[in-house]
């Protein structure tokens, strides 16, 4: 029996337009809720949310159990972390802060077992084989992860044509608020001169053959994103939407009172 097949990375580098939600509540509760919304895929987000390895694993397995396509984005590119998280049974990660081809090649080796890479076999105590009841998890694992590298610098977009030539990267994620703050408009992602940055990206990431994702809550932002072949869209962030609407509903009731 083999490793669980990656329905999302197969779809998306088929050409799919999949979109998907941040999570950030670090509450396998709320991940369930959200995973009643029909969202193509779901990020647990481990680099800005309160997310550890126990909470991301509690989280996979509620949304696992409910059918959704997962994604967990680490805060680095460290090989131990990327270790813990495919042992946990993240089968897609995105890594932060990518800037250079050698990065991508070492974040690339750390998701792969030897001779290809370096991460550790430990599948015996992993969620990833199902503690071990899949006998062939060592031999098939490889083949099912899938590797976003996240360019969000002026550095990263430099070396992008670098990153993309590794073919153990699957696909680029542009993160629009980081790159707008190291091109000197924090906060101002839609800023014409980092839209046209994020925009162009895209563009040579899907030229190249790679998965391309964004994530955008501007709906004008994601289709122009999308125009330009962005395929991995993230549209939602769960803490976003949750305090919006906790102050909207507030305040309804204020006014009248
Ligand atoms: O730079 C970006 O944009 C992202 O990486 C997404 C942010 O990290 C996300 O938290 C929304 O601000």
């Amino acid at each position: 029996m083999p490793a669980p097949v990656n329905t999302l990375k197969h779809r998306l580098q088929a050409g799919e337009t999949l979109i998907g939600c941040w999570l950030g509540m670090a509450e396998p509760y709320l991940a369930e809720i959200s995973a009643t919304a029909g969202f193509d895929w779901l990020l647990i987000d481990g680099e800005h949310a309160p997310n550890d390895i126990r909470s991301m694993a509690a989280q996979l397995a509620v949304l696992d159990a409910g059918g959704a396509s997962t994604v967990i984005r680490l805060p680095d590119d460290d090989p131990a972390r990327i270790k813990q998280a495919l042992d946990i049974g993240a089968q897609t990660l995105l890594i932060p802060m990518v800037e250079s081809a050698g990065q991508a090649e070492r974040i690339y080796r750390a998701t792969r077992y030897p001779p290809l890479g370096f991460r550790g076999v430990g599948s015996a105590l992993a969620r990833a084989s199902k503690f071990a009841a899949i006998p062939d998890y060592l031999t098939t694992a490889d083949d099912q992860i899938c590797v976003l590298a996240q360019v969000e610098s002026r550095a990263g977009l430099q070396a992008l044509d670098g990153i993309l030539a590794n073919d153990g990267i699957d696909g680029v994620f542009i993160g629009p608020s980081d790159l707008a703050a190291d091109m000197g408009h924090i906060g101002r992602p839609a800023e014409p001169a980092v839209k046209e940055a994020v925009l162009d990206a895209l563009r040579r990431i899907r030229a190249a053959g790679r998965i391309a994702g964004v994530l955008s809550m501007d709906p004008a932002y994601i289709t122009d994103c999308r125009d330009a072949g962005a395929n991995f869209l993230g549209v939602g962030i769960d803490v976003t939407l949750f305090a919006g609407a906790m102050r909207a509903h507030a305040s309804k009731f204020k006014q009248s009172t």
